[in-house]
């Protein structure tokens, strides 16, 4: 879409660096472009594992909706190249990694991160939702940090366009899942809504919502949306999570107001 021509790239254009993880099929370096010296995230995946596991359709509609995405929260994906084996992604390097390491960390967080957290997550998702993209797969693992505690949204493997009733075969958690999905109903971009409820009660309590050893049980908890936020969460706080965790997917709370809420106005940190 720039006019400018896209530069063709290929391995040997880069030095290869640390090994920033390993996620199902991909194995992510930090690289330097040798001729610009411009550092990123190279991601490196094995076509016969894409090809295997039958996500190539899903692998190429991450990579087209990410492509066109030009948000400070949503992680750049600069271009890609493939050879005989594998496709690569050159990548947006978020240099602290994923969110869900210090959310471990630091078990929870305070009012004034998380909220400055929420409200970069929102910003994000609602840029998605107006491009009729919904994330569909927003949980701490999926989020990055770059410097200065800002916020990359990446993995958008599950990113589709509104609205949909694609079946999701979910492996991993059901934690994120709103009531509409696990009752396999048509849903659309107010699942990131009940998402970003999800995470904010994750951030301030340290465990999400629904949590339960057993699935089903999870399953039952979402569905009747049976919620008890602990009392040493603010008053501020616990309003806006009841907002967003809210049944109907038109009740939720809209993305384009959480900067007026008063626990985002009341934690928000201005330098003079
Ligand atoms: N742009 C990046 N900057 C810094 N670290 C990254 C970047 N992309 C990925 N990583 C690190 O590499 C790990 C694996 O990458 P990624 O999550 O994209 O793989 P994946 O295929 O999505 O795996 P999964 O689907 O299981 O999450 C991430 O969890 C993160 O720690
Ligand atoms: O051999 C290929 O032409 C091939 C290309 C790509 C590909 C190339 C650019 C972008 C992208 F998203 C995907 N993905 C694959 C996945 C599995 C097997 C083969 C391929
Ligand atoms: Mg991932």
């Amino acid at each position: 879409n720039s006019t400018i021509p896209l530069r063709k790239y290929s391995l040997s254009d880069f030095e290869i660096g640390r090994k920033l993880g390993k996620g199902k099929f991909g194995k992510v370096y930090c690289v330097r472009d040798k001729k610009t010296g411009f550092i990123c995230a190279l991601k490196a995946m094995e076509k016969k594992e894409l090809t295997e596991f039958k996500v190539e359709k899903q692998f190429r509609r991450e990579v087209e909706i990410q492509s066109n995405l030009r948000h400070p929260n949503c992680l750049r994906l600069y271009g890609y190249f493939h050879d005989q084996t594998r496709v690569y992604l050159i990548l947006e390097y978020a240099i602290h990694g994923e969110l869900y390491r210090f959310l471990k960390q630091k078990r929870i967080f305070n009012d004034v991160a998380a909220s400055h957290y929420i409200s970069q997550m929102a910003s994000a998702l609602n840029y998605l939702h107006k491009k009729h993209i919904i994330h569909r797969d927003i949980k701490p693992e999926n989020i990055l940090l770059g410097f200065n505690n800002i916020i990359k949204i990446s993995d958008f493997g599950w990113s589709v366009h509104t609205p949909s009733n694609k079946r999701t075969t979910m492996c991993g958690t059901l934690d994120y899942l709103p009531p509409e999905m696990v009752e396999a109903k048509v849903h659309n971009e107010k699942v990131d809504v009940w998402a970003l409820g999800v995470l904010m009660y994750e951030f301030l309590v340290g465990a999400p919502p629904f949590e339960d050893q057993y699935k089903n049980t999870t399953y039952k908890k979402i569905a009747k949306v049976d919620l008890n936020i602990p009392n040493f969460v603010n008053k501020d706080a616990a309003d806006l999570i009841r907002k967003l965790l809210q049944y109907n997917p038109e009740n939720r709370y809209p993305l384009d107001k959480i900067d007026d809420h008063p626990w985002i106005l009341k934690n928000k940190v201005y330098w003079n």
